[in-house]
């Protein structure tokens, strides 16, 4: 169960970027991280079902995700893209609820249970204030929560979230991430995370997939690859690490 990715090749048009992929996901928060141009969004676009591999195979609980239905894969699957435009004047509430789209027939109106489960997720996100407002004229942090908590509302089995907390503020970056660790401690939920931020990433992962150059350097408990030698080679830069009495690391960059 969970995500299994073996042997795969994958780019766009005809510019190879992923190479010789193989990956096995079962539980947990899992943070992509890397260089930029690595592959982490195109890893998170191939394995969403995006993408179709040149080579190798997604699979999805089991079953290959360029064979689920659109529908049934939104059953098990949320993705929250890098980039996302919404060109229409809908409310916060309004495209929240949209997450509840794969659970409903075609036309069918929300039941009160799409909406309680839409405004919970709008709260546990921090944006109820917003709810009635258009999507138009949002903030790029408030954008971000909105597109988060439309995810939540679709209730899936796994997440993927591409740098889920870059237009946030720390106090909603912290917010957002120890929100969607309750979820993988409590409901089982298996996310799968691209983070520039390897401080956040050392705290919220437990697991790391270290990539450079379209390829996997690392794969492991978190403690195992934020290795001070491993991210200065990958990242080709001085870092200096502070651990904590109480178990924490701190990496920062050496800057001149
Ligand atoms: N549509 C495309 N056409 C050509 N090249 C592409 C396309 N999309 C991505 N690439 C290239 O593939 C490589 C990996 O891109 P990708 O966006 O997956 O990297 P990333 O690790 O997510 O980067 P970043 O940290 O900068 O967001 C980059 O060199 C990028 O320029």
């Amino acid at each position: 169960m969970g995500i299994c990715i073996r042997n795969l090749d994958c780019g766009v048009g005809d510019t190879p970027i992923l190479h010789d992929i193989s990956l096995t996901l079962n539980t947990g928060m899992i943070g992509i991280i890397g260089p930029n141009g690595a592959g982490k969004t195109t890893l998170l676009r191939t394995i969403s079902g995006y993408l179709k591999p040149e080579r190798g195979s997604v699979e999805i609980d089991g079953t290959n995700v360029r064979e689920i239905g659109v529908k049934a894969l939104a059953k098990k699957m949320a993705l929250v893209p890098q980039n996302y435009a919404l060109e229409y004047d809908f409310t916060v509430l309004e495209t929240v609820l949209m997450g509840r789209n794969p659970h409903k027939k075609t036309f069918e109106g929300d039941s009160m249970e799409d909406i309680r489960l839409a405004r919970a997720a709008i709260a546990k996100t921090g944006i109820a204030h917003l709810e009635n407002r258009s999507v138009i004229g949002l903030s790029g942090g408030e954008w971000q929560r909105m597109i988060i908590a439309r995810a939540l509302t679709q209730q899936s089995s796994i997440l993927l979230l591409d740098e889920p907390v870059s237009s946030l503020d720390i106090k909603h970056q912290v917010g957002i991430l120890s929100l969607v660790n309750e979820l993988v401690r409590d409901s089982g939920l298996l996310c799968v995370c691209v983070l520039h931020d390897l401080n956040l990433a050392s705290h919220y992962c437990s697991e790391i997939v270290l990539m450079k150059q379209g390829r996997i350097v690392r794969h492991g408990p978190t403690r195992d690859v934020l290795q001070k030698d491993i991210l200065e080679e990958v990242y080709d830069t001085k870092i200096r690490m502070l651990h904590e009495n109480d178990g924490s690391t701190y990496i920062f960059p050496e800057m001149p």
